[in-house]
């Protein structure tokens, strides 16, 4: 099943740098074995916001849940979650 998850970033403004900064890391890891895994297929920053649009394909809502929650930043992020279905119009049925 497809997602568009929209991520918006709020660090503390008084957290340590290097916390920050490993956070960072561990997310950038994580999310790029997940786009190896086929599981974050998309991941797009939105110009101007520390935030991004991503979509996830995985099997329904609680494994949503479970990788978000896994994400190192995910204490500091707010996350709206819209489920996705096929498009009648849509030229690219084959596509996920
Ligand atoms: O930068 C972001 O949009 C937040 C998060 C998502 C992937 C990543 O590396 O950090």
């Amino acid at each position: 099943m497809l997602y568009h998850v929209q991520m918006t970033v709020r660090l503390p403004a008084d957290l340590p740098t290097e916390v920050a900064a490993d956070l960072k890391a561990r997310e950038k890891a994580l999310a790029q074995q997940l786009q190896r895994e086929g599981v974050w297929r998309h991941l797009w920053r939105i110009a101007g916001q520390y935030a991004n649009v991503s979509i996830f394909d995985v099997p329904d809502h609680a494994t949503l849940h479970d990788t978000l929650m896994r994400l190192p930043l995910f204490p500091y992020m707010d996350i709206t979650v819209l489920p996705l279905c096929r498009h009648p119009s849509s030229l690219h049925d084959d596509e996920r």
